[in-house]
């Protein structure tokens, strides 16, 4: 099972937004995407999802070009949670778990009492068993986006995308969902914003920057404090661990202003880059 972008490039509005992008997501790995805000990352999750189709390049599921396969079969082997995921619609907590079935309902294969099983196992993996019964517009920011998770567990993917999964969520809660989407098991792609959770949680890091992948290895290995000045325009230090862990410390200093500046270097931290 493999996710691949093979040198993609996407345009939108008149812009080239990617530009050239390569990556593999590798089988079972926990691939965290990172970069500034409008850095692509979000434009990439959908190319590696299907929903958008490269202007050149191709993204390989299985070594199969995504976009000949039908969006049932994608959906059995991959779920995203997108970024802003909403729903208009009056459903329950546990009907909007139930929604990741629907890949496999068929006339020929109703919902069945399995069906209920993974629902009720997604709607507890994400805290939100108790909640099962309430109305989606009644729910906090919070437990929407754990739902949203839980969906996409219930889809029972081996590969998920996950677009900012932490967003709205409490520290327990984000730590608790990331430390739950790593003990599943699964091959999974995040685009995530706190370097210290990407570092904590993931295999490998992808370092976008303005369209482009500037890096690509190993948390300890890509965050340096070189990288985060070139890339997010902030100062760090960065304590390692002898096991490959890595902190990193914010530096404020007063008349420090990342906004506006332009970085034209490659992060000199590179590893397996193209
Ligand atoms: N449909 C579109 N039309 C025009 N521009 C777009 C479109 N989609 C994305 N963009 C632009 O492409 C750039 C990359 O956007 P993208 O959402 O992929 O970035 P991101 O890294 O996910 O950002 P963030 O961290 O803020 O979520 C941004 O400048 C954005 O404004």
């Amino acid at each position: 099972m493999m996710l691949s972008a093979r040198n993609v490039s996407w345009a939108a509005g008149g812009a080239e937004i990617l530009r050239d992008v390569s990556l593999d997501v590798r089988s079972g790995e926990f691939l965290g995407i990172i970069g500034p805000n409008g850095s692509g990352k979000t434009s990439l999750m959908a190319l590696l999802a299907g929903i958008r189709k490269p202007k050149s390049g191709e993204v390989l599921l299985d070594g199969v070009p995504i976009g000949t396969l039908g969006r049932r079969e994608v959906a059995r082997r991959l779920a995203l949670v997108e970024q802003q995921a909403e729903t208009g619609e009056r459903i329950t907590a546990r009907q909007a778990v139930e929604l990741g079935r629907t890949p496999y309902l068929e006339p020929l294969s109703p919902w069945s009492p399995e069906d209920d099983t993974i629902v009720e196992a997604a709607l507890q993996n994400v805290d939100m068993l108790h909640l099962s019964s309430r109305l989606w517009h009644t729910l906090s920011g919070g437990e929407r986006q754990r739902l949203h998770i839980g969906r996409a567990l219930a889809q029972h993917p081996r590969i998920l995308l996950l677009d900012e999964p932490t967003n709205h969520l409490d520290i327990g809660h984000q730590i608790g969902l990331l430390d739950l989407v790593r003990r599943q098991g699964l091959t999974v792609a995040a685009a995530l914003h706190d370097l210290n959770h990407a570092a904590m949680f993931c295999d490998r890091l992808a370092v976008m920057q303005g369209g482009q992948l500037v890096a690509l290895g190993a948390p300890s290995d890509v965050l340096t404090v070189e990288c985060i000045r070139e890339v997010f325009g902030v100062e760090a230090e960065i304590d390692q661990g002898s096991d490959g862990s890595c902190f990193i410390r914010y530096i404020h200093s007063h008349g420090f202003a990342p906004y506006g500046i332009i970085v034209r270097e490659r992060c000199t931290a590179e590893v397996d880059c193209t």
